[in-house]
Order: C-alpha cells, then sequence, then structure tokens
C-alpha cells in the first residue's frame, strides 16, 4: 500500500533573493510547506513568487539568484548541502519540472520518438527496440491517439496540448516520486486543459506521486488540488484545503475568489482585487505537515 503520510518534501524558511541596483529583491520571502502523496496547488497573481518557488526547489534558480532555508529535505536528501552532480540526479530520477510552454523544453531537431527513446536509454538498460515499444506505450498512456504517426513527427508539428503531454511522458521515465507543474495547462485550450489534468490526476492516483501544482487560476486549483497555498508577494498568506475554500479568511483569497466568475450566481461587475500593503509584511503561513 502507498504511505501517504510521509512527507516526500519539507521545506522551512525558504528565501530566494536577487541582487539589484538598489540592493536586493526578495521573490520568496520565508516560505515553509511539505509535500506529501498529494496534489498541492500553489496560486497567486502574477510575480508572487509560485514559479521561483517551484525552482528552487530543484535548485533551478539562474544566478546571480540566490536560494537560503532553514531546512529543505527532500526523501532522505538534504537539498541544501547537495551538490550541483547529486541535484542532477535528483532531477532526473526523484523530480521532475513540467514548463507551461513544451515548445521550449523538447529538442527542435529531434522526432518525439527519438527524445523519448533517448531519454529511455539513458535510464534504463534496454534494447533500442524495446526502448521504441516502451516509448509509443508512454505515448498511448497520455492519451495520445496515433502514437505510431505521433513518434515520427517533430516538436513544432505537434499542437500545444499534445507537446505538454509529450513532456509529461518524458518525465514519467525517470518515475519520479515528486512531480512539479509550473502553469501546466495555461497555454491550453479548455477541453485539452481538462485532458492534461486528468493525466495528471491518474499520476497521483495510480502512482502515489506528490504533485506541486503552480498556477493563477483558483478556481481550477481548488477543483483538482487537495491543499491550496495562496502566495502573495513572495509569503504564504493562507493554506486552505480545496474542499474549504469557501471557509478562506484571508482579504486576498476572499478577493480572488470573487474575482472569479461564477455561472451559476452571475453578478453585474466583477469584483477588481484591492490590495494592502499590510499582506505584504505579515509573517508567512507555515504550510508544514
Ligand atoms: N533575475 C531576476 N532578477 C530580479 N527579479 C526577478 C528575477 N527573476 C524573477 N524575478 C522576480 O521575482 C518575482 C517572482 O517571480 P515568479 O516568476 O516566481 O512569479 P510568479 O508568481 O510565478 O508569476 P507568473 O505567474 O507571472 O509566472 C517577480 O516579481 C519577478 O519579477
Amino acid at each position: 500500500m502507498t504511505d501517504t503520510m510521509t512527507n516526500l518534501l519539507d521545506i522551512e524558511n525558504l528565501r530566494v533573493r536577487f541582487p539589484t541596483r538598489q540592493g536586493h529583491f526578495d521573490a520568496v520571502r520565508g516560505i515553509s510547506f511539505s509535500l506529501r502523496r498529494e496534489r498541492l496547488g500553489i496560486v497567486g497573481e502574477s510575480g508572487s513568487g509560485k514559479s521561483m518557488t517551484g525552482r528552487a526547489i530543484l535548485k533551478l534558480i539562474r544566478k546571480p539568484g540566490q536560494i537560503t532555508a532553514d531546512r529543505m529535505q527532500m526523501g532522505g536528501t538534504n537539498l541544501l548541502t547537495a551538490s550541483e552532480r547529486q541535484m542532477r540526479q535528483i532531477r532526473g530520477r526523484h523530480a521532475s519540472m513540467i514548463m507551461q510552454d513544451p515548445k521550449f523544453s523538447l529538442n527542435p531537431v529531434m522526432s518525439v520518438g527519438q527524445q523519448i527513446t533517448e531519454a529511455l536509454l539513458a535510464h534504463e538498460k534496454i534494447s533500442r527496440r524495446d526502448a521504441k515499444t516502451r516509448a509509443i506505450e508512454m505515448l498511448d498512456a497520455v492519451a495520445i491517439r496515433g502514437p505510431d504517426r505521433v513518434m515520427d513527427l517533430y516538436p513544432h508539428e505537434v499542437s500545444g496540448g499534445m507537446g505538454q503531454r509529450i513532456m509529461i511522458a518524458m518525465m514519467l521515465i525517470p518515475d519520479p516520486e515528486i512531480l512539479i507543474a509550473d502553469e501546466p495547462t495555461s497555454a491550453l485550450d479548455v477541453s485539452v486543459q481538462l485532458q492534461v489534468l486528468e493525466i495528471l490526476d491518474k499520476l497521483v492516483t495510480d502512482r502515489g506521486m506528490g504533485l506541486i501544482f503552480i498556477s493563477h487560476d483558483l478556481n481550477l486549483v481548488s477543483n483538482f488540488c487537495d491543499r491550496i497555498l495562496i502566495m502573495y508577494a513572495g509569503r504564504v498568506v493562507e493554506v486552505c484545503q480545496a474542499g474549504r475554500l469557501h471557509e478562506a479568511q484571508h482579504p486576498y483569497t476572499r478577493g480572488l475568489l470573487n474575482s472569479v466568475p461564477d455561472l451559476e450566481h452571475p453578478r453585474p461587475r466583477l469584483d477588481v482585487l484591492k490590495r494592502d500593503p499590510a499582506w505584504a509584511e505579515a509573517p508567512s503561513v507555515s504550510a508544514l505537515t
């Protein structure tokens, strides 16, 4: 049975800092959370520090950006002291990240089939022929119709939704325990969005993965995730169980909820989100479990 109570990840007092001409800018300002085998949503407006949080977990912040924390533990590994070599292994085997636009992540001069096959060969001791069969099975697993044909296509020949599913297939090759998805569906139209979400959902349920789902769309996240961190100005202002979002207390969360159109209870005008400078100064709410 999958152990659902052990934390896959513990992050305490994480900061991401960028030096600037005027001093420094803290994109993430001391946030704490843990991840179990669950769907954890991170929501907030543009610039609130969601992507930097996701990238910091895999130490993918580009220089001169700096990551500091009191603790960053992924299973048995202390991420704070892990070398770049160890981090590459972690990124390959334990945790993967799906970005918003797959076109930037796929190699433009290799066919889809070649990319998946090469990735499989790099991770497993199998023959090229078996790798090809597995690649077709993987495309099939992420609901790609006619996988044989898709194997021969190049990234520019596939649609956004298909590209995103191919990326998910690639990310699953090492069978990671943690998947970080940064706005994975925001470039897709609604029906394709749902297909990609279904695939991610199945992965958490069937493989017992922990998913960090980053989005600016509170509505989407509340339907899809188990627990939600609401970020504002680099801090976590509120933590909610998705099913209890209607009980959210923080005015920023309430504002995000009220600025979403509701088809069942339409309002003549949506609320404009008002901001209070005090929100940015309040201490970050802990989401450790
Ligand atoms: N290299 C950099 N130097 C200075 N500031 C940076 C740098 N990279 C990012 N930032 C700032 O860090 C803040 C957080 O960025 P981040 O990408 O995490 O936001 P986000 O919540 O994911 O927003 P979005 O939804 O737009 O992606 C932003 O204000 C951004 O301008």
